[in-house]
């Protein structure tokens, strides 16, 4: 077994803030680690192999514990339910799930439709409700579903509120706030417990710190 700590680190929008949050915290990423193709970086200074994935496939390679630690936002924990521990809220990516359509809503069927990225979360929050719909999953663009006939009303993450408001569509209902997290394998929690927690105790300084600030 290695000794490095192997960290999946989502890509995308969460990426630079996370790293950003790793330096604060004392790890010295190289300025080359923002820039690289690479999908494996290992740095012994900092006592860590990285893997840089899908944002919404890291709780499986945290599950799967080809991963010790993982940075995943709170709605693809939901989305995804796999069995890791989250250990820590790292305040970062912040945005929100909510439920949006045209401003004039003319629905008229039964069981609504609901085009979404996220077909578990949406199906639980509905089934809270106590409303009935059918759920279409889609991979992106999902403000287009309503434009164009394919779903009554939508599942998704609102940041800015921008997307929605170039595309005509107001928010109706908030479902939750959304931020990333730490997320540990259980099994590696137990091998790696000294290490792990020193990360976590590390970053959580620097998580407290800038909330003092704000
Ligand atoms: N405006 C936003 N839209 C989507 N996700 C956001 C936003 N702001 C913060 N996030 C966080 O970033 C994560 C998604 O990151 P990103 O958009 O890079 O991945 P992705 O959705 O897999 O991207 P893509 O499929 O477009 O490559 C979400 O899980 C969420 O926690
Ligand atoms: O409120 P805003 O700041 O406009 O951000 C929200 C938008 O950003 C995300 O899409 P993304 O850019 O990831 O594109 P996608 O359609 O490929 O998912 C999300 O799905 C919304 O569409």
């Amino acid at each position: 077994m290695s000794s490095l700590l192997t960290v999946a680190m989502p890509k995308g929008r969460i990426f630079q803030e996370a790293v950003e949050l790793l330096r604060q915290a004392g790890y010295p990423l190289p300025p080359e680690f923002e820039d690289s193709r690479k999908l494996i970086i290992e740095i012994e200074e900092a006592g860590m192999r990285f893997i840089l994935a899908k944002p919404m496939d890291v709780p499986t390679y945290v599950e799967h514990g080809v991963a010790d630690v993982g940075i995943a936002g709170k709605d693809v924990m939901l989305e995804e339910e796999r069995d890791v521990y989250e250990v820590l809220d790292l305040k970062i990516s912040d945005c929100y799930l909510a439920v949006a359509g045209l401003a004039e809503l003319k629905e008229h069927s039964v069981a609504p439709k609901i085009a979404t990225k996220y077909p578990n979360v949406a199906a639980q929050y509905f089934r809270e409700q106590g409303e009935q719909v059918e759920i279409i999953k889609l991979n992106g663009s999902i403000e287009l579903a309503p434009l164009i006939g394919l779903a009554d009303r939508i599942v998704d993450i609102v940041s800015t509120g921008r997307t929605l408001k170039e595309n005509g569509l107001v928010e109706l209902e908030k479902i939750r706030e959304i931020t990333s997290r730490i997320i540990v394998n259980p099994a590696s929690y137990r091998m790696k417990a000294a290490v792990i927690d020193e990360l976590v105790e590390r970053l959580s300084k620097v998580v407290e710190s800038k909330e003092e600030i704000r």
